[in-house]
């Protein structure tokens, strides 16, 4: 065989699969090392290249405020590591979430991709992060979380913070699925320009509203040369980019992934569903998510609130949106509500 023939094809684009951590706010947290065994198994042989496993909310998440998790991330980590023949093993991490220890311990297991993720306007503590994987020879993934509330010029700037520290690709993220086509094409293409050829350009979407295949074409068209799946949408919220799906519009358009659109669905039917909860569905909650531009984990605390104070679960949502509430913010959720239904009162007086 010629050595252009055992040359694996060019790539347009890498698809990181991560239903085995942005699925585990959907689990509750709760993957089994059985489960991670045969989802890791199964998206390997179907030619996915990078498998994130970690709790959701990162290394050293597993905790009172997070969700405490099943199996120890680090067991899962492992069991992916060991059974991946292909695949590189990715986790992620958050600054003061997870620490420096934490990549130390994943690097020792035999991660080899690191993705830090930080608020989009706040890149700058992540620096010591990437300085760090860097130095293990991980290799780097940077993610500007809530990308949709900054315009294309601000994510530039943080991109630019995150590259000068040693992070590989930038990831637009748009954790709340807010971002609507052209919107992701902006913010793609402004963080591809400041870059150059320093970094790549990443982007993770979400299906709050019905969009993130779409979105993620644009973001590949725009210039991205990574972005995220979750096989059978195992994500937060309404679940994410469903790879098998992206796999097949892919293949349609034109845009070399490497993944093998039949293997990808079984898994999806026979491995991934299984290990669900239930189905990730865009439902009213999951759409207001989407409609407000809020991250997930503030539906369950505005529902609570409106059902205490007796005011819409939409209105608290939309005010958590137009304050631009980051994760972490939920406690400001009692005192919006509070406030919606004192002026409400104030009307009917
Ligand atoms: C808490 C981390 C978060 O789930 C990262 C992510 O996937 C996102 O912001 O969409
Ligand atoms: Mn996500």
């Amino acid at each position: 065989m010629s050595a252009a023939a055992q040359a694996p094809a060019r790539l347009d684009v890498r698809v990181t699969d991560t239903c085995l951590r942005d699925g585990s706010h959907a689990v509750g947290h709760r993957f089994t090392r059985e489960q991670v065994r045969d989802v890791v198994a199964a998206l390997d042989a179907a030619g996915v290249p990078v498998l994130e496993v970690t709790h959701g909310d990162g290394l050293g998440g597993s905790s009172y405020n997070y969700g405490f998790s099943g199996t120890p991330e680090r067991e899962l980590i492992a069991t992916a590591v060991a059974t991946a023949r292909r695949a590189r093993i990715a986790a992620l991490m958050l600054p003061g979430v997870g620490t420096a220890d934490d990549i130390r311990a994943v690097a020792d297991l035999g991660v080899e991709v690191i993705r830090v993720a930080t608020h989009c306007t706040e890149a700058d503590v992540a620096i010591q992060h990437f300085g760090l994987a860097r130095e293990l020879g991980l290799e780097t993934v940077g993610f500007l979380m809530m990308s949709h509330s900054q315009p294309p010029d601000v994510l530039a700037a943080q991109a630019r913070v995150m590259a000068d520290a040693g992070c590989q690709c930038v990831y637009v993220v748009d954790s709340a699925g807010a971002l609507v086509l052209e919107q992701v094409a902006e913010r793609v293409e402004a963080v591809g320009a400041e870059l150059g050829d320093d970094a790549q350009v990443g982007f993770h979407g979400h299906e709050n509203l019905g969009l993130a295949i779409a979105n993620t074409v644009a973001a590949v068209r725009a210039g991205a040369a990574q972005v995220d799946g979750c096989t059978r949408r195992l994500g937060a919220g309404a679940g994410n980019t469903p790879t098998e799906a992206l796999a097949a519009v892919c293949e349609k358009l034109g845009i070399e992934t490497g993944l093998d659109v039949l293997a990808l669905a079984d898994a999806a039917e026979e491995v991934v569903r299984p290990a669900m909860a239930a189905e990730c569905t865009l439902d009213r909650g999951a759409l207001l998510l989407g409609y407000a531009g809020v991250y997930s984990s503030f539906l369950k605390h505005a529902e609570r609130s409106a059902e205490r104070y007796g005011v819409s679960t939409a209105q608290i949502l939309l005010a958590c949106g137009e304050r631009r509430l980051v994760g972490g913010q939920e406690d400001q959720i009692i005192a919006i509500a509070a406030d919606l239904a004192a002026a409400r009162k104030e009307e009917a007086a």
